[in-house]
């Protein structure tokens, strides 16, 4: 006793009164912008609050998952795309256990009825309706803290533009469970950076997220029915010239059940120049990362042309001399 360090504790924020449209005082505001600044500052994650998560919504729409990893391999794999992330991921001999599907614009209206539709000849209402619940309330959320990021930067004046320039990609995950007569942990999820702006993740009660701080040490995410899982990724670090950490976090799974997560990712649009704002930059911080277009970016980052690493934006459009180093595409999800 007396020399072991406590846990530590990350952080949870309540948005539960915002969310559900009650009236807040001016310091509850603050209070939450303030939470949030340091929140994504110091570890570049917390974990949300929200009302009206319901445990019926949320075992609806665990099942709803359940049916779509239970389809037929020839069904899930019917789902391709050119682009990363966005078609079918599964039999991944670095991560057995990880399946997943995407739906781009899944806040767009009819996104969400198209992809069932593909997937099932004869529809399946009840799939569309709980994927798109929880759609809305992942968008508002994503809305919500890139506002509040900004105003908490006091630069409210880029809240338009940015809200306007970016999409989404709604990606659904399956961990199988883990053998019973296997006592070891299993990567379910290597450990990596999201290369977005924010990622905002749902999942059910199987734990497995882990989180590495800026001290490099690896903490168990708690997780909760009635909780989302908000990361900034290297998109938001570049754009806030380094003031946004963008974590290493990865999936590690131990007991019999599968876990299944969903995740809300924003990105920069297609030829949207990102830059950093003036008012970030100036003699003790200098510009860390140039002018850069995101699909450019990806397209290095698919083609080998730069490393997977912590610092892939960097070493693309860095503004300070970049280290490059070889890529790893076990380092990336
Ligand atoms: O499934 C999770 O909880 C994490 C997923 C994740 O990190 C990702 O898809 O980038
Ligand atoms: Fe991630």
């Amino acid at each position: 006793m007396g020399s072991e360090t406590p846990p530590i504790k990350l952080p949870l924020i309540d948005f539960s009164k915002i969310y559900s449209n009650e009236e807040s005082t001016q310091d509850e505001w603050d209070s939450i912008k303030t939470q949030v600044h340091e929140a994504l500052t110091e570890y570049g994650f917390f974990r949300a609050s929200m009302a009206g998560m319901s445990p019926e919504f949320a075992s609806s729409l665990f099942s709803s998952l359940d049916q779509l990893f239970d389809l037929p391999l020839e069904t899930k794999q019917k789902s391709i795309s050119d682009k990363p992330f966005h078609g079918y991921i599964g039999n991944s001999p670095t991560m057995p256990l990880y399946e997943s599907m995407a739906i781009p614009d899944a806040q767009v209206a009819g996104e969400v009825e198209a992809f069932t539709n593909f997937v099932w000849a004869h529809g399946n209402p009840e799939f569309s309706k709980s994927i798109r619940n929880i759609c809305d309330k992942l968008y508002w959320l994503d809305r919500m803290v890139r506002k509040i990021i900004m105003e908490s930067l006091g630069l409210q004046q880029y809240s338009d533009d940015h809200m306007n320039n970016t999409k989404h990609l709604l990606r659904v995950a399956k961990y199988k469970g883990v053998d019973r007569d296997e006592t070891d942990s299993i990567t379910g999820l290597t450990s990596h950076i999201d290369k977005t702006t924010l990622s905002i993740l749902y999942q059910n009660k199987v734990e497995g997220l882990e989180l590495q701080t800026r001290a490099g040490e690896w903490i168990r995410v708690e997780q909760s029915l009635d909780s989302f899982t908000v990361f900034s990724g290297e998109v938001f670090h570049a754009w806030s010239n380094g003031l946004l950490h963008a974590p290493y976090h990865r999936v590690m799974m131990t007991g019999n059940e599968a876990r299944y997560s969903l995740g809300l990712f924003s990105v920069p649009k297609p030829g949207y120049i990102t830059r950093v704002p003036d008012e970030l930059v100036d003699e003790e911080h200098p510009l860390l990362f140039n002018p850069f277009d995101y699909d450019e970016f990806l397209k290095h980052l698919f083609t080998g042309k730069i490393g997977a690493n912590k610092d892939a934006l960097g070493a693309y459009c860095g503004a300070k001399e970049a280290e490059l180093t070889t890529y790893s595409k076990s380092e990336f999800k």
